[in-house]
């Protein structure tokens, strides 16, 4: 991938990326229009005025909302190749994206409507946009973990194409001791773990999701830095954080940019990728968060270049293609000279 004038754009996997965090306020609209469905705000401007965030749960609050114009299949389906374009441009080669079961399901929207929308796109992923892809299964942690065990009993009976389960929504007051059988379960089925803590939660959410659920990587994770111990456990292990920096910004997780404790992180050797979260709603897809990283902090090649390896490291792609992935990477670093 190049940008307009020629130049190389820096090859990444984006690893922490919700699909309905996806949904630009235009394709809202327009899938509101087709499904008649009638929004609070119906038009660009009054939608968009609704894009100021105190913190996760006024996030949240907007996001569950909007999520109502998903109806059909081909509505899953057209987010999901929106998505992949912008992902293209922003130099995503390999994305692991997770979409919320229990949302569409609270709808009355059935699972495999939104199981099928979703992966018809991604299963042509690499032919159509060259970026290889996973899906997650994001559960809920404000719901009962009944409700995801349940949920995930359905997606492993359908065959559901999902290579992983994670942890979202509400964190604060949801610890992860309160699905360490949903983790099991998911072990057992021989799926991938992640999920988030540390976004707004303590650092002892960090220890938990590790200790008790086995979590492989850490969405956020950014508390971190309040606990040096853990730090040290995250560091020696090269645990997996996967940073959302213009998210922490929106949400108020940080007061600005120039607070994030990325370059701390990043100084104590901790293994930190760059993400996008939910893209439309925070001011941009992985290109804008790293585009902001350098004006802020002025990185150089070499830490870009240790990012996005990071993310291509971290990821789970097939080791053919984070080989593949990572000599791209190294002919962009030698093009910065
Ligand atoms: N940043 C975030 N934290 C927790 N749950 C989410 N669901 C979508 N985005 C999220
Ligand atoms: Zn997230």
């Amino acid at each position: 991938m190049e940008t307009p004038d020629g130049a190389p754009i820096l090859p990444k996997a984006e690893l922490h990326l919700h699909i309905e965090g996806t949904l630009e306020p235009e394709l809202i609209l327009e899938l509101a229009a087709r499904n008649g469905k009638v929004l609070p705000h119906p038009t660009l401007a009054g939608l968009r005025a609704q894009y100021q965030f105190t913190d996760l749960q006024s996030f949240l609050d907007l996001y569950y909302a909007n999520m109502a114009v998903l109806v059909t299949e081909a509505d899953f389906a057209d987010m999901t190749r929106a998505y992949l374009g912008r992902a293209r441009e922003a130099g995503v080669r390999h994305a692991e994206v997770m979409f919320d079961p229990q949302a569409h399901l609270a709808r009355g929207i059935p699972l495999t409507t939104a199981v099928a929308g979703i992966s018809s796109v991604l299963a042509d992923s690499f032919d159509e946009f060259g970026i290889t892809t996973g899906l997650i299964a994001a559960f809920l942690r404000d719901r009962p973990e009944d409700d995801a065990l349940d949920v995930l009993g359905q997606l492993l009976a359908m065959d559901a194409p999902i290579i992983g389960i994670g942890l979202d929504s509400a964190e604060v007051g949801n610890p992860p001791s309160k699905f360490i059988r949903l983790f099991d379960r998911a072990r057992d089925a021989g799926l991938r773990l992640v999920a988030h803590a540390g976004e707004e939660g303590p650092p002892s959410y960090v220890w938990d999701t590790l200790d008790l659920l086995g979590a492989e990587r850490i969405d956020h994770g950014i508390r971190c830095v309040e606990d040096s111990r853990l730090v040290e456990r995250l560091a020696t292990g090269q645990v997996p954080l996967t940073v959302c920096p213009l998210s922490n910004v929106r949400l108020r997780a940080v007061d600005t940019l120039a607070a994030h404790p990325l370059p701390q992180m990043l100084a104590s050797g901790l293994n930190v990728s760059i993400n996008s979260d939910d893209p439309a709603y925070f001011g941009g897809y992985a290109g804008a968060n790293f585009a902001a990283l350098v004006d802020e902090f002025g990185f150089d090649a070499d830490t870009l270049e240790r990012l996005a390896g990071n993310s291509i490291r971290s990821s789970f792609a097939r080791d053919a293609r984070k080989e593949e992935l990572l000599a791209e990477l190294a002919a962009w670093r030698a093009a910065q000279g």
